[in-house]
């Protein structure tokens, strides 16, 4: 599919981001359409991870951090959020499984409580529904308060993205969401990932071609030009892979460069 047609759900004028004088990326305009799996990609260093946090503005934990550029949520910039809202409603989930050090069922009910869900009846079919949603209710529904980290590396991945889906996000960015995982729950995180499209606008940073090519709809290489991350190529999953108009891209899809 290609998603061009489709309003972005985020979007990105000339960002660009240095660590102190060190520049991560320079000049990056994005549109993120709503409803579909964008992968982001290229090779190591080139500002892929540092792009996803600054739009939930967790790069701003980094105390050398200076951005340039425009971040939008729809026509809003999120510059002007509070960063409790900006993140119920862009949520991540990280490389390694990181369930908060509680029982499966309060590293969900936390973030409900957070976010204002007080009622007892609403928090308990809200776990339900995501527990269901990424395919973990059978798993744990007998042990609710057995500790989070008692559950597989696998099944803690699941978990945590319930967390993030608990508070209902419009977007959510995953960096690697499967790269720390056994194969076997590599698939079932990339199996949920593609059950999500159309639903919400996912992120994913992934160093896996293959994986890019099976779950995206629209792809966006990075590479590393003049010091600096830069977007060298963006289009449908297709055109990136297919007929790349950068002789890098060729390259780095055809595995000869990267
Ligand atoms: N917290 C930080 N402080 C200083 N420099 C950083 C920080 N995080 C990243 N960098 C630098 O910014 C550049 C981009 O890094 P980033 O991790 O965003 O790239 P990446 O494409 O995600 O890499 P990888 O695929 O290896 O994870 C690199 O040169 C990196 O060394």
């Amino acid at each position: 599919m290609n998603s061009a047609s489709q309003p972005p759900s985020m979007q990105t004028e000339r960002l660009s981001l240095n660590y102190g004088k060190k520049p991560a990326f320079t000049d990056v305009s994005l549109a993120i359409a709503s409803g579909s799996i964008t992968a982001l990609i290229g090779p190591s260093g080139c500002g892929k991870t540092s792009f996803l946090t600054c739009l939930n503005r967790l790069a701003e934990l980094t105390p050398s951090y200076q951005i340039s550029g425009r971040i939008l949520l729809g026509e809003q910039d999120v510059q002007a959020l509070d960063t409790i809202s900006l993140r119920r409603r862009v949520g991540m989930l990280f490389q390694k499984p990181n369930p908060f050090p509680l029982s499966i069922i309060r590293n969900i009910e936390f973030p409900l409580r957070e976010h204002g869900v007080k009622k007892r009846d609403e928090i308990d079919r809200r776990v339900e529904d995501v527990l269901r949603d990424v395919g973990l209710w059978d798993e744990v529904k007998d042990r609710l308060s057995a500790s989070a980290f008692s559950l597989s590396g696998g099944q803690q991945q699941r978990l945590c993205l319930a967390r993030a889906l608990a508070l209902k996000p419009e977007v959510l960015l995953m960096d690697e969401p499967c790269s720390a995982l056994d194969p076997i729950s590599s698939e079932a995180v990339e199996d949920l990932i593609t059950s999500m499209r159309g639903r919400y606008t996912l992120l994913v940073v992934t160093h896996n071609l293959a994986q890019a090519k099976r779950i995206a709809d629209d792809v966006a290489l990075f590479w590393v030009a003049e010091g600096s991350g830069q977007l060298i190529e963006s289009g449908s999953v297709n055109q990136v892979f297919e007929a790349p108009q950068h002789p890098l891209t060729a390259a780095y899809v055809n595995g000869r460069r990267g």
